[in-house]
């Protein structure tokens, strides 16, 4: 079994980005919507500036984005994927693809309907974010779905070559249970912060775990 794919969402400080840059995630995430995780598009291009390692992909979290506020922080920042994080369609989607030209990445809430939405956007996306959904939260909640349901969504994703992330209270010591369902990505933010900052603890508690569980495996 190959190790998942990583990323650390919801940077939203110098120090965050210190700890993240540093760490083994492929994925940095930047949330460019309504949340305390907020950051401001300019500042994420000085942090950057501060950080000797720029070798990681930097993923944009919107939430039913317009054209200007997607050109906005793409202005001011290089980002290499786009995540959608709303309510936003088919025909939204694919006006991002033609203005931006680079990989998006649709988050879906756990829902009954969440394979019929892979199947309606599979077209025009990237690659999948299943989160949790609670109440009218849109993500970064710290909380699980029934994991159970992974490997359908696994099955779905493979079946259209997309890539798949899974979210929602992901945690050093949830992590080793989760990687027992073969996941190709994870993606994680609440679950490696410690009063509402990234935690070194925490990151390398998680990649110690992914490491010895990759190991154990082969
Ligand atoms: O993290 C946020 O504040 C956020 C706000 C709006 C949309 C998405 C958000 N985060 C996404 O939520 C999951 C991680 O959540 P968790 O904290 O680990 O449970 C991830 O997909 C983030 O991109």
């Amino acid at each position: 079994m190959s190790s998942p794919e990583l990323k650390y969402c919801g940077i939203h400080s110098l120090n965050d980005l210190k700890l993240t840059s540093s760490a083994n995630a492929t994925y940095l995430g930047f949330i460019f919507a309504p949340s305390r995780r907020k950051v401001d598009p300019s500042e994420v291009s000085s942090w950057l500036k501060d950080v000797a390692d720029h070798s990681k992909k930097l993923v944009g979290v919107f939430v039913n984005p317009s054209i200007s506020e997607n050109e906005e922080v793409l202005g001011a920042l290089k980002l290499d994927v786009i995540q959608l994080h709303g309510e936003e369609t088919v025909e939204e989607i694919k006006s991002v693809r033609e203005h931006f030209h680079i990989p998006i990445w649709k988050a879906l809430h756990h829902t009954p309907k969440t394979t019929l939405l892979m199947e309606k956007f599979h077209n025009v996306v990237d690659g999948f974010v299943i989160d949790s959904r609670v109440g009218g939260q849109r993500g970064g909640t710290g909380v699980t779905f029934d994991w159970s349901h992974i490997p359908v969504y696994l099955k779905l994703a493979k079946k259209y070559q997309k890539k798949c992330f899974i979210a929602g209270g992901i945690t050093p010591e949830n992590v080793q249970h989760l990687l027992s369902y073969e996941v190709t990505g994870i993606d994680l933010s609440s679950g490696i912060e410690e009063k509402n900052s990234k935690s070194l603890p925490k990151i390398q508690q998680l990649e110690e775990r992914l490491m010895n569980h990759v190991h154990i495996s082969r």
